[in-house]
């Protein structure tokens, strides 16, 4: 693939995830889950903001960053068993911690060492988020402990999908009738049918199966779609990412990067065409972070030839939103 670049743009954290691009501050999002941060890098000025989110009662983990659309000073974040808000302005010191403004709703009593995991906004600004089972090692969680849920603009939460080991990639087709879906533990990107109106989700199928696809040791992680359609997915322990044709159900490309454990990719810059991607060393022995310092980075790619559409944002309920600010 010639004019394709990588380059590492963001230091090396223990768990990078929820690549997120702000198009009015030109700055990557990304959480570093073992730390509990959330990261904002502008990428003009090379200026890096580091927040730090003290724990609820439910857990420490950081897990995604959405932005609230009509303020830009708050954000939705995943706080172990918990969604929460959180206020977070560009003129902030670049380094310091905050609790959470408001906690929205905390799920899984019944399994109190899960926690949240991937989450994104449908076209509707509707955010899906998933929580998974307590991993002592990487890739390998208590089974089926989690659950896929749906927050809607009137903030109530619902219950999508149950039994999920590692909620992770969400992705919508453009003609908002499909939900692409990855719950890890299935080594397989899924697909559903969507409602954009209700956003209920039906006929549950595989897209891509990746024993199949002869990817033996690669688990599906977080996921983007491009312009075309196609989708874009990051391999943990598999050093790449993978783009698939979701009706083909073909893998059409591969970008190795300079770290194993590849966790989560977004499209940004300005016009979209840069894929960012996020990375993990948590888990490596000495040797193996010695032997590649880009364990744990976040990269650029560029000259890929393809390019993605803007995020979605959180739409809320403000009134309903600003109710619960003020608690
Ligand atoms: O990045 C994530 O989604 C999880 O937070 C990680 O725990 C790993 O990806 C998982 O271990 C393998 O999928
Ligand atoms: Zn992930």
């Amino acid at each position: 693939m010639s004019g394709v670049e990588i380059k590492q743009v963001a230091p090396s954290v223990g768990l990078g995830e929820g690549p997120y691009w702000s198009q009015e501050d030109k700055a990557l999002l990304f959480v570093d889950i073992v730390n509990g941060d959330v990261h904002r890098l502008f990428l003009e000025t090379g200026r890096h903001q580091v927040l730090h989110v003290e724990a609820d009662e439910s857990g420490a983990s950081v897990s995604l960053v959405i932005p609230v659309e009509g303020d830009r000073d708050l954000f939705l974040v995943g706080l172990g068993r918990s969604l929460a808000v959180v206020r977070w302005a560009v003129s902030d010191p670049d380094r310091h911690a905050v609790k959470a403004e408001a906690v929205l709703h905390t799920v899984d009593p019944q399994s109190p060492t899960n926690r949240f995991n991937d989450g994104k906004c449908d076209p509707q600004g509707r955010l899906w988020a998933g929580t998974m089972g307590f991993e002592s090692t990487p890739g390998e969680p208590r089974l089926h402990q989690g659950s896929l849920f749906r927050l809607g603009h009137d903030l109530q939460l619902s219950h999508m999908v149950d039994k999920i080991s590692i909620a992770n990639g969400l992705a919508w087709s453009h003609d908002k009738k499909t939900f692409y879906y990855i719950d890890s533990c299935t080594y397989c990107v899924e697909a559903f049918d969507y409602d954009d109106n209700t956003g209920s989700i039906s006929n549950r199928r595989p897209v891509l199966g990746y024993k199949a696809a002869g990817l033996q040791k690669d688990i599906p992680d977080g996921m983007c779609i491009d312009e075309a359609g196609n989708l874009w997915v990051a391999n943990f322990y598999g050093k790449k990412v993978i783009c698939v044709d979701p009706h083909a159900g073909k893998i059409l490309r591969t970008v190795e990067l300079p770290a194993q454990l590849t966790t989560s990719v977004c499209w940004g810059g300005p016009d979209y065409s840069t894929l960012f991607v996020t990375s993990a060393r948590t888990g490596l022995t000495e040797e193996q972070l010695a032997a590649e310092p880009g364990e744990g980075g976040t990269f650029a790619i560029t000259g890929l030839g393809a390019r993605g559409v803007p995020p979605t944002k959180f739409k809320a309920d403000m009134s309903l939103l600003r109710a619960k600010l003020a608690k």
